[in-house]
């Protein structure tokens, strides 16, 4: 089933030539997308874009077949809790004056509402946030502390609890492994695929690292200069028919 469509999307800041331009994708239910590139060719650009955090220029952006380009705050409200994105510094991305408990449980209590969980339930907030760390096989004492008293490893998987405590259908992730060594990505990519698998996520998994994208992913896409040169299944990255682009990250890694 094909979950968002990308139609010829294109978004430039003002006074710059076009960040994105004219990008078209599709992406599919339960898979993981990987978007390859380097520094500067607009990946977190069409990020922003995709969550309508940046308003675009021209094209369409469709989930589950429902235009969402157009729409105002109020009328996107049903789509924030079904996109969530994890950026690349779980830092910025924590309030640091929260105790972790009350980071996890802030978008289950801004969509309780809404929400229609299958995978978590919802006893008390204890039990909640409890269920989060162990999804993201971190131990319950963490509830208490703050983000400075996580290593960045920690702080990561806090951050992706957070996002999957919505059961999102897609999440973006953008550079989730960046800040992080080599060890704690490596471990931090692994749980994202059983996450994928366990929940039924889909993810746009965005990073300049040919290895983990082609590690998580089942099709890639590349871009440059805020074009997409080529999108192919992963089995066939190191095909001869790819793009010489594509050939010159391959001999980098
Ligand atoms: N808020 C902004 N205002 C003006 N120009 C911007 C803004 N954000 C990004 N850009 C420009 O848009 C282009 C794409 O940037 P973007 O951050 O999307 O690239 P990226 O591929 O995500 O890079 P990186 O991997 O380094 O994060 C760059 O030329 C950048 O300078």
């Amino acid at each position: 089933m094909n979950l968002l469509t990308v139609k010829q999307l294109t978004k430039s800041y003002q006074g710059s030539k076009a960040a994105v331009s004219n990008l078209s994708f599709e992406l599919n239910k339960g898979e993981c997308l990987g978007l390859v590139g380097e520094s500067g060719c607009g990946k977190s650009t069409l990020a922003r874009c995709l969550l309508r955090i940046e308003p675009i220029d021209s094209g369409s952006i469709q989930f589950k077949g429902e235009p969402i380009e157009k729409l105002n705050e109020r009328q996107l409200l049903p789509y924030r809790k079904k996109i969530q994105i994890v950026f690349q510094n779980p830092s910025a991305a924590l309030n640091p004056k929260l105790k972790i408990k009350d980071s996890l449980i802030d978008p289950f209590v801004q969509y309780r509402k809404e929400l229609n969980l299958s995978h978590f339930s919802y006893t008390s907030k204890e039990a909640f946030v409890k269920q989060l760390l162990e999804a993201v096989e971190l131990t319950p004492d963490l509830a208490d502390r703050y983000p400075h008293e996580l290593s960045g490893g920690q702080r990561q998987r806090v951050t992706i609890a957070r996002a999957i405590s919505i059961e999102p259908e897609l999440i973006v992730l953008d550079e989730p492994t960046a800040s992080l060594d080599v060890i704690s990505q490596g471990a931090v990519l692994s749980l994202l695929t059983e996450l994928r698998e366990t929940l039924n996520l889909s993810y746009l998994f965005i990073s300049h690292d040919l290895a983990a994208v082609s590690q998580m992913s089942q099709r890639m896409m590349v871009m440059k200069n805020g074009k997409l040169i080529e999108q192919f299944n992963r089995d066939q990255l190191f095909s001869k028919e790819r793009h010489s682009y594509t050939k010159e990250l391959i001999s980098i890694f």
